[in-house]
């Protein structure tokens, strides 16, 4: 840690009943005529890792854009542990971290650089955002490269970069649109691991979209999302009895028919 500032106290422990990290119920969203989210609904709980799977087109930005109010939800709610985002967006979006699809880091600034230039946007003091960019590259394991430029660091690397950004302000909930793409079996594999030890320590709800079905383990929660409408929710068991299948990448053929339409799914983006 630092001697530069003490760090902000944490949000006191939930009790048990608390809502949710995050909870859509009936949110339909249209480009035009084109409807990219019908009635969706879904809960990622407190402290799990829920993936939400669909090819690609499903609707998955679309979800992200709507939870983080970049889009207006005009129906039904989206709440960020109890928090409705359109009532009360403040409450909402501090207790919300993104890791967007896109890049967005500057190269030629330093990996601190970036964390502390993000954070002042934010409102946060100098010694306080080296304080929180300090802890937050401790809880992906990069501490010890925080003085490196970020063109140095590998693809990797980066996201776990990004990842730290989006814990500067301690939220409770963190989205990833499809943090692994782009990156190698490896790579992908760490990143995982790294976001999985986070919700361990941390007790953060994380909401994964990906159409990567290697990147779910037993214990997950999984959203499946084709064409705009949920096709089931569940534990990776009950997707297996939702698509009557042996394995989960049957299971979400038979629930998606995505092979149809030529669509992705599977391991493919190493
Ligand atoms: N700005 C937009 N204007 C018009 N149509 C859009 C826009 N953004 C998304 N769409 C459409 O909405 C649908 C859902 O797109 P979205 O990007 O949310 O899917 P996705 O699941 O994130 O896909 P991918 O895995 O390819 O990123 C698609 O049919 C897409 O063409």
């Amino acid at each position: 840690m630092t001697d530069l500032a003490p760090p902000a106290p944490r949000d006191p422990p939930l009790p048990d009943e608390a809502p949710p990290a995050l909870a859509v119920a009936g949110v339909t969203h249209a480009f035009g005529a084109r409807k990219a989210l019908d009635d969706v609904s879904l809960t990622v709980p407190r402290g799990s890792f829920t993936a939400l799977l669909g090819p690609n087109g499903a609707g998955k930005t679309t979800l992200f854009s709507l939870i983080t109010r970049l889009y207006d939800n005009r129906t039904g709610s989206i709440r960020v542990l109890g928090h409705d985002v359109r009532r009360e967006p403040a409450a909402a979006l501090s207790r919300l971290g993104v890791v967007f699809q896109a890049r967005t880091l500057d190269l030629d600034l330093s990996v601190m650089q970036n964390l502390v230039y993000h954070a002042t946007l934010h409102g946060i003091g100098f010694g306080r955002a080296k304080a929180r960019a300090l802890e937050a590259l401790e809880s992906v394991g990069l501490a010890d490269r925080a003085r490196d430029k970020v063109r140095q660091l590998s693809g990797g690397q980066m996201r776990r970069v990004e990842i730290a950004r989006a814990l500067m302000h301690r939220p409770r909930l963190l989205l990833l649109d499809e943090p692994t793409v782009g990156l190698d079996i490896g790579s992908r594999a760490a990143l995982v691991a790294e976001v999985r030890r986070l919700i361990a320590r941390e007790g953060i709800g994380v909401l994964w979209a990906t159409h990567i079905i290697e990147e779910i383990e037993a214990g997950d929660r999984i959203v499946v999302l084709h064409r705009g409408r949920v096709r089931a929710e569940g534990s990776p068991q009950e997707l297996l009895a939702a698509g009557r299948a042996p394995d989960l990448a049957s299971a979400f053929l038979a629930l998606t028919g995505a092979g149809e339409a030529g669509e992705t799914h599977g391991g493919g983006e190493a």
